[in-house]
């Protein structure tokens, strides 16, 4: 009997009722033999594949499978033919135009015909269900793929009516932002604000917060761990409908941004010639020492130096001599004051000084010091050797003075000591004079 192919051989009742079920199968059913032959296939063959049954019979069922040497449908064979249960698998076949089609396909051992063993296959088109769920799941491991590639991190942070935060996505260079991976921070959200760099951590739970009241956009940057790395937040914060805030945001590593910036900064506030300060960098961090200094009701000492007669040194030894010793007496001046004073060269051979703490009479002996040192010392310049003098004009600039002013009271007392000889230091004994 031929039944499942519909050829009705005498007109047996129950082949005529397979036949008829069969031909409305909504897929194909197949015997085969126990190597996997296909001995007969019903109509739904061509339904399915567009095959017609007459064309795979003699076939190895392997033959519909998209990869017919290793693909699934060998696999599933070799499973019944081992175990001598059932198999049941999703499995990409080839359609006779050439495009591939998912299939459910279920291979089970039957009963045996004439004492050979015999095996059904039964296979359902489930393409239309499961191309798109495929297509989608690809898409989301490129997806996944892409943004696990990312130089930092995106993710979606939420914080519910009690202030605790949770992760709905977080993906990137994670480990290498935090040196935690992923999963131990989404296990953790907290952790985010609790690493950051001791004295930035606050700041950085209070951008949070204000951002979560304002729903205004969450951007920080901030050193991380011990210090030395800048991460940089940035999220876009909104709520849903149950009243959480989210943030939908990206974690960024700017530490070279930092660095660039700061040698930038460096660059604009520096001398080239002497690697002191500038006039520009003298100012700014002039104004940050007496800020400072005037919440301790401290007066500041400044000063202006010019060195003497160093027309007459450039004209004698030339301007290369020169500027060997303007480099040198920059030298001099970083060695006689400390690490936090500050000095720069703010125009040609003149320099300004500033010392960060200490009384009138200490910064008149730091700087009798300097102009002593300055008077002793021997430039020695290709066989040669030379001497510079500098006048200092010494002022002091009261807590909330202005620094202009100050400098300006200082330049004055230069001049008086360019007039009465040079080389020599003037100012007010006291820091009220
Ligand atoms: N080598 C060198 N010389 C400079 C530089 N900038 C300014 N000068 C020179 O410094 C000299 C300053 O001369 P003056 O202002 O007349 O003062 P001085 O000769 O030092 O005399 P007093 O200040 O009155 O003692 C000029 O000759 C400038 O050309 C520099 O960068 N390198």
């Amino acid at each position: 009997m031929s039944w499942l192919t519909g050829r009705r051989r005498g007109g047996e009742p129950e082949a005529s009722l397979a036949a008829e079920l069969l031909a409305h199968f909504p897929g194909a059913a197949l015997w085969l033999d126990a190597d996997g032959v296909i001995r007969e296939a019903a109509p739904g063959l061509a339904a399915c594949l567009g095959h017609a049954p007459e064309a795979v019979v003699g076939r190895r069922l392997t033959v519909l499978d998209e990869a017919p040497l290793d693909g699934e449908l060998a696999r599933g064979l070799a499973r019944v033919a081992a175990h001598g249960t059932p198999w049941r698998g999703l499995v990409r076949c080839r359609h006779a135009e050439g495009h591939g089609r998912y299939l459910d396909v279920l291979i089970r051992p039957a009963r045996p015909e004439r004492g050979r063993p015999r095996l059904l296959a039964v296979m359902q088109d489930v393409d239309p269900l499961v191309a798109p769920a495929r297509q989608d799941a690809r898409r989301l491991r490129v997806l996944e793929d892409s943004l696990g590639r990312l130089p930092g991190a995106v993710f979606r942070l939420r914080q519910d009516a009690r202030g605790r935060l949770r992760f709905d996505h977080l993906a990137g260079e994670v480990a290498a932002l935090c040196d935690l991976d992923a999963e131990a921070l989404v296990a953790a959200p907290r952790r985010l604000l609790t690493g950051a760099f001791e004295a930035d951590r606050e700041a950085l739970s209070a951008s949070l917060a204000r951002s979560a009241v304002a729903l205004a956009p969450w951007h920080e940057a901030f050193r991380w761990g011990a210090g030395e790395r800048w991460l940089e937040v940035r999220a876009r914060a909104w709520r849903d409908t149950e009243g959480e805030t989210v943030w939908d945001g990206w974690l960024e590593d700017i530490t070279e941004r930092k660095r660039d910036e700061a040698r930038l900064r460096r660059l604009i506030t520096t001398d080239t010639l002497t690697g002191l300060l500038n006039r520009r960098g003298f100012m700014a961090s002039g104004r940050a020492v007496l800020a400072h200094a005037a919440r301790f009701r401290r007066p500041v000492a400044v000063t202006m130096l010019d060195l003497d007669h160093f027309k007459a040194l450039n004209d004698a030894h030339g301007h290369a001599a020169g500027d060997i010793a303007l480099q040198e007496f920059a030298r001099l001046c970083r060695d006689c004051l400390r690490p936090y004073d500050l000095v720069a060269r703010v125009g040609g051979e003149e320099f300004a000084a500033m010392l960060a703490d200490g009384d009138a009479e200490e910064a008149r002996q730091v700087f009798e010091r300097l102009r002593r040192t300055v008077a002793d010392a021997e430039i020695v310049l290709g066989g040669e050797t030379l001497h510079v003098t500098v006048s200092l004009g010494l002022a002091f600039v009261p807590p909330g003075g202005d620094l202009d002013e100050g400098l300006t009271r200082a330049d004055r007392a230069l001049y008086r000591a360019k007039q009465s000889g040079r080389n020599r230091l003037v100012g007010p004994a006291a820091a009220g004079e």
